[in-house]
Formats: structure tokens, sequence, C-alpha cells
């Protein structure tokens, strides 16, 4: 068996508690590295470039794609997000325990490229919780929203297709969860 840690890939609806539960976890295991990926969507409130994502513009994107600097990238809800790939190889080739936070159509890219990555995908208790918690959230726009659950219906379909279903029902058993999938504690 290779010593090289694999790669940890978290994926799920839009608004089922993705950043949540990440942030959770590296408040207290900063160790955990979590890749930066490129968007062509607008930064919300609050968010910086550089820390949340870098904030790129279509060309910028195009040129990404085009000089194979991405290891995964995916549109999604009408916007390109992508992972720089340069930056995990990097990280992993020093074992350190890797994360992408990333959606459907990117995991699965993710598999082709790496099969020995680890898919977890981050379930909702219930349909009607994850509206709430979407709607709740207040960062979109009710048409925004409705187009990302169009994408969760489809999202929600393709849980078997992961490795690991993690209910997020309390944020702190799922960032505990994580941590020993990812066997940093
Ligand atoms: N394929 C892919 N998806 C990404 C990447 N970065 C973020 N995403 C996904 O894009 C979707 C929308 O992200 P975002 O606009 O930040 O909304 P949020 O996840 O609802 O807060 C989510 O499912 C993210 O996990 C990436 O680099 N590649
Ligand atoms: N376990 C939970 N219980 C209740 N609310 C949650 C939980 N996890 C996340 N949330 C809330 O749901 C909303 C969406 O979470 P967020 O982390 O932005 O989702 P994602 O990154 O998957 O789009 C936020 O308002 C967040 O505070």
């Amino acid at each position: 068996m290779s010593e090289r840690p694999r790669l940890t890939v978290l994926s799920g609806p839009s608004g089922v508690g993705k950043s949540t539960v990440v942030a959770h976890m590296r408040k207290e295991h900063p160790e955990v590295w979590l890749s930066v990926s490129a968007t062509t969507r607008k930064p919300r409130p609050g968010e910086q470039h550089g820390v949340h994502y870098f904030f790129v513009t279509d060309e910028e994107m195009d040129k990404l794609i085009a000089n194979g600097e991405l290891l995964e990238w995916a549109e999604f809800a009408g916007n390109r997000y992508g992972t720089p790939r340069a930056a995990v190889l990097e990280r992993l080739e020093k074992g350190e325990p890797v994360l992408l936070e990333i959606d459907l159509q990117g995991a699965r890219q993710v598999r082709e490229s790496m099969s020995d990555a680890r898919l977890v995908f981050l379930a909702p208790p219930s349909w009607e919780e994850l509206v709430r918690r979407l709607t709740g959230r207040g960062t979109e726009p009710p048409e925004v929203i409705e187009r990302r659950l169009e994408a969760a219906r489809t999202e929600l379909a393709a849980e078997p297709e992961f490795d690991t279903t993690l209910v997020n029902t309390s944020v702190e058993d799922v960032a505990r969860e994580l941590l020993a999938l990812m066997d940093v504690v």
C-alpha cells in the first residue's frame, strides 16, 4: 500500500452544508488542506479572492482550461468552477491530507483521473430541510435558488456513485466523521 494519503472529495447539493462542515473541521484541524477553486461566479459579500475562491473572468477561465491547469472543472448553475491541479499534487506529494469541495460532475472527473480518491457525499436530512437551508442562507435570488434546487435533484440521485455518505444533521458529528475518514483523528 502506498504511504501517500488519498485525495478526499466532498460533494453534495448546494445548500446541504459543505462549506459549514469544512469550516468547522478546519477550525480545529487547520492541517487539512482545502483546495481553493477558480470560479467565474461573482463573490458573495465577505468572500475573499484567494481564500474562498480565485474569482476569475471568463477569459481567464478559458485559459486555465486550455493550458491544462485544472485537475477538473465543471459548469454549475451558470458559472464555471475548477480545481487548480498543481497545488493539489504538490500537497499530496508532501503527504498532507487534501480535501476538494466540488460538485458531482467534478467528483466524477476526479474518480476517472485519480482512481484512489475517496468520494464522500454529504446528504441533507430531508428534501424539505435542504430547501430550508438553501433559502435561509439568503445569498441567492429566487431564480438562482430554483436552478440550484433543480441541480440538487440530479445530485441526490447520484449518491450511490460515492464511496461514503454522511448525513448532515449535526455539523459537529459530520466534521468528526469526515476527519476520521481522512485518518486525521
Ligand atoms: N467541479 C467543481 N465544482 C466546484 C468547484 N468549486 C466549487 N464547486 C461546486 O460548485 C457548486 C456551487 O458552489 P458555490 O457557488 O460556492 O455555492 P455553494 O456551494 O452553494 O455555496 C458547489 O456544489 C461547489 O461544491 C470546483 O473547483 N470544481
Ligand atoms: N447541520 C446543519 N444544521 C442546520 N443548518 C445547517 C447545517 N449545516 C449547514 N447549515 C446551514 O445551511 C446553509 C447552507 O450551508 P452551506 O455550508 O453554505 O452549504 P453548501 O456549502 O453545501 O452550499 C447555511 O445557512 C448553514 O448555516
